[in-house]
C-alpha cells in the first residue's frame, strides 16, 4: 500500500482525495478503510502521521459526512472557497483546515493573507491549465521564486509538479517549510509508485 511506504519513509501527512473527477477519488467507505489501515500501520511503527481529506468547493453535507465518518486530522480545501466560506467551514467543523491557493502571479501569493487567520496551513499550488478537469493533481509547476519574501503566519506547503528529482531545488528556491505531492510519485494517473514515494521522501529529508 502506498500509504505504508509513505509512513515507512516518515511522511508527516497523507492526503485522501474526495473529488469525483479525479483518478484518485476515494468514496467515503474506501477512504475510511484506507485511513484505518494507515493509522494502524503508523501506530505499529510508533510514527505520527496526520491524515488529510482533500475536497473541492464542498457543501456542508459533504463536510459533515467527512468530519463524522473519517475524522481526518485536517481538511484541505482545494477549490475556489472564499475567505467567507472558509470562515463558515471553520465555525462549522472542529477540524483544522489547509487552504490551497492557485498561483500564477505574485498577487495570488498576496491573496493568501485573507485566509491566514482562518486556517492551520496555506498550500500554494500551480494554477491549472484553463482546460484542466482538476484544480490540482495535474503535475503543473509554478515559478517558485514567486514565494520569495512570503513568510506566512504558519508553516506552509509548496505543491504543484513536484517530483523526486526537482523537490530539493524547489524547497531551496521557494524556502518552503513543507511540500505536498500527488502525480509526481505516480507511474500513471492515480497509480502511486512505492519507489517514487520513497525517493521523494529521501530527497526531502536529505536537505
Ligand atoms: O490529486 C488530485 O487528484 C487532486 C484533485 C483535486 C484537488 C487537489 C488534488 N491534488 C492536490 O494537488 C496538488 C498538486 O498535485 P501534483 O503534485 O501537481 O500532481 C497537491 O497538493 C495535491 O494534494
Amino acid at each position: 500500500m502506498a500509504a505504508q511506504t509513505a509512513i515507512d519513509n516518515d511522511a508527516d501527512l497523507l492526503g485522501f482525495i474526495y473529488f469525483s473527477k479525479s483518478p484518485r477519488h476515494l468514496p467515503i467507505d474506501s477512504a475510511h478503510a484506507l485511513m484505518q489501515q494507515a493509522r494502524q500501520h503508523a501506530s505499529m511503527r510508533a510514527n505520527k502521521v496526520n491524515l488529510v481529506s482533500v475536497v473541492v468547493n464542498p457543501d456542508n453535507e459533504l463536510l459533515d459526512h467527512i468530519g463524522r465518518e473519517l475524522k481526518p486530522d485536517f481538511i484541505q480545501l482545494h477549490g475556489h472557497e472564499t475567505p467567507e466560506r472558509v470562515a463558515d467551514i471553520r465555525a462549522r467543523l472542529n477540524v483544522p483546515l489547509i487552504k490551497a491557493i492557485s498561483v500564477s502571479s505574485k498577487d495570488d501569493v498576496t491573496a493568501a493573507r485573507a485566509y491566514e487567520p482562518l486556517v492551520a496551513h496555506m498550500l500554494f499550488d500551480a494554477k491549472p491549465p484553463k482546460d484542466a478537469a482538476l484544480p490540482g493533481g495535474v503535475g503543473a509547476k509554478f515559478d517558485w521564486t514567486l514565494m520569495e519574501g512570503y513568510k506566512g503566519s504558519a508553516p506552509w506547503f509548496l505543491a504543484g509538479g513536484l517530483d523526486p528529482w526537482n523537490v530539493a531545488d524547489a524547497i531551496i528556491t521557494a524556502k518552503a517549510p513543507m511540500v505536498d505531492v500527488s502525480s509526481g510519485v505516480e507511474r500513471g494517473p492515480g497509480l502511486k509508485d512505492a519507489s517514487l514515494i520513497s525517493n521523494f521522501l529521501k530527497a526531502v529529508k536529505g536537505i
